[in-house]
């Protein structure tokens, strides 16, 4: 079943085109990896998933919902977990998450249970009664993802999730979310970090310039290269090569006009 679907989604900021008529669909219980370079069009593309931003055209249907039309629907089983979150400085750890979890109407046992659970795994418990504007910036993203996850969402958003971790809290949210897609839930995240991608993600989009040039598994990804020993690393740098080159082409091109 398909949990998050694109259909024909574009985006135009004035005369950007930020996101090129994106058809993309994700099933239940996938892990997939949003890779490109930095102004390619990934946070734009999370930012209309999650309802943040409304596409220019095109829609977005979360568990069969249409972002738009049906939006309490759709938020209802969505978490978004973004690269800064922006947290109430003056609530404690657990007002902060008793506040998500009211907003999404969680039962308490149900909330005690989880909040308990993913507090001691991301070592919060003894800081949970701190307020959050005395917490670190890895101390501020681990608390988000424990709010983000105090609903047991179908699909979750992550922004660059292990950006500010450390090696061991990195690590255990790396095991958590395939956990997490073992038991149904969908995962879509966006990172620039390819080794995470290349071992972690059932499958892989590379978006550059706001259109997708590659989808698929790794396996899927090789073939298209005709290279079956090909790192995601190697693939990224081939397909985006030609952008970065063009850029530079046209940038030496206008200094040869201005310099003349
Ligand atoms: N609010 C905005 N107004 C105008 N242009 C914008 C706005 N937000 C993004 N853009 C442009 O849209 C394009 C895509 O930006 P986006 O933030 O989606 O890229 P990204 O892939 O997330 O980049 P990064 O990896 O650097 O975070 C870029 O050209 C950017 O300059």
């Amino acid at each position: 079943m398909a949990t998050i679907e694109l259909k024909d989604i574009q985006k135009t900021y004035g005369k950007t085109e930020a996101v090129k008529h994106l058809n993309l669909t994700i099933s239940e219980g996938e892990l997939f990896g949003f890779l490109g370079p930095n102004g390619a069009g990934k946070t734009t593309t999370i930012k209309m998933m999650t309802g943040l931003l409304e596409p220019t055209e095109g829609t977005v249907e979360i568990c069969g919902f249409d972002m738009w039309k049906k939006p309490m629907e759709a938020k209802r089983n969505i978490a978004y977990l973004p690269d800064q979150p922006n947290l109430y400085p003056k609530l404690t750890g657990w007002e902060f998450l008793r506040f998500i979890a009211s907003v999404y109407q969680v039962n308490e046992d149900d909330f005690l249970e989880r909040a308990e659970k993913y507090l001691h795994m991301f070592h919060l418990t003894d800081s949970a009664e701190d307020l959050l504007e005395s917490y670190s910036h890895g101390m501020k993203q681990k608390i988000a993802l424990v709010g983000a996850l105090v609903h047991d969402p179908k699909v979750i958003f992550l922004d660059e999730p292990t950006v500010g971790l450390d090696p061991g809290s990195a690590r255990k949210l790396k095991e958590l979310l395939r956990e997490l897609c073992d038991q149904g839930t969908t995962v879509f995240m966006s990172t620039h970090i390819l080794e995470i991608a290349e071992n972690m993600c059932d499958r892989v989009g590379i978006i550059t310039n706001g259109s997708l040039l590659a989808l698929g598994t790794m396996e899927e990804l090789r073939a298209q290269g005709g290279n079956d020993k090909a790192t995601l690393e190697d693939i990224f740098l081939e397909l985006t090569a030609g952008e970065d080159s063009a850029e530079l082409i046209r940038s030496l091109e206008s200094e040869d006009v201005n310099g003349k």
